[in-house]
């Protein structure tokens, strides 16, 4: 949530934090980097969202590569009941990859004004991607995941190489 005395309800100040690089050829594909250190902490933006129909969602937005720059959206049908849903999500909030391992930026939902908020979990050095958490399921090959050697044992192969006296 983004609060802040200054403003009434109605109104959300919007912050991004300075320096910021968007590069293009990474094994990520785009993503963003710090220009600067940036302090534990720090809001690095606030990202409207487009809150999606459950229907139009399942219907079609899932079937397009759109769906992979939503995030997952409560929200609730007429009678008041929780649903599920997804958010399309604007600003730099939909170019943030993904790390299993290490993510320097975690993100918080403000339902009530629609926005996602970015900050900082540490400090994050000039130079560093900034990466957030997409969760345990991902949709592609995560690109830190250590290499695979493509040669996979076969119980068969491994009896096979066993040298007998
Ligand atoms: C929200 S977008 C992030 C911006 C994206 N890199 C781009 O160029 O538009 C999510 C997509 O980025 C890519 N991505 C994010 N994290 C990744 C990772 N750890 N390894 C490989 N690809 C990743 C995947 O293609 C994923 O569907």
């Amino acid at each position: 949530m983004v609060a802040n005395n200054d403003c009434p309800d109605e109104k959300v100040a919007l912050a991004r934090f300075p320096g910021l690089h968007l590069i293009s050829n990474t094994p990520k594909g785009r993503g963003v980097f710090a220009g600067r250190d940036i302090p534990s902490g720090s809001v690095i933006d606030v990202c409207a969202v487009l809150v999606l129909d459950p229907v139009e969602n399942v219907k079609h937005i899932e079937n397009t590569s759109l769906y992979h720059y939503t995030y997952n959206w409560p929200t609730s049908d007429a009678d008041g009941k929780p649903k599920k849903t997804q958010a399309s999500i604007f600003g730099l909030g939909s170019m943030f990859n993904h790390s299993s391992e290490d993510q320097n930026v975690g993100w918080k939902r403000d339902l009530e004004h629609q926005l996602v908020t970015y900050s900082a979990l540490r400090d994050i050095r000039e130079g560093e991607e900034l990466c957030i958490s997409y969760g345990d399921h991902l949709t592609f090959v995560d690109a830190d995941a250590p290499a695979q050697s493509g040669w996979i044992e076969r119980p068969e192969d491994v009896l096979a190489n066993i040298e007998l006296d």
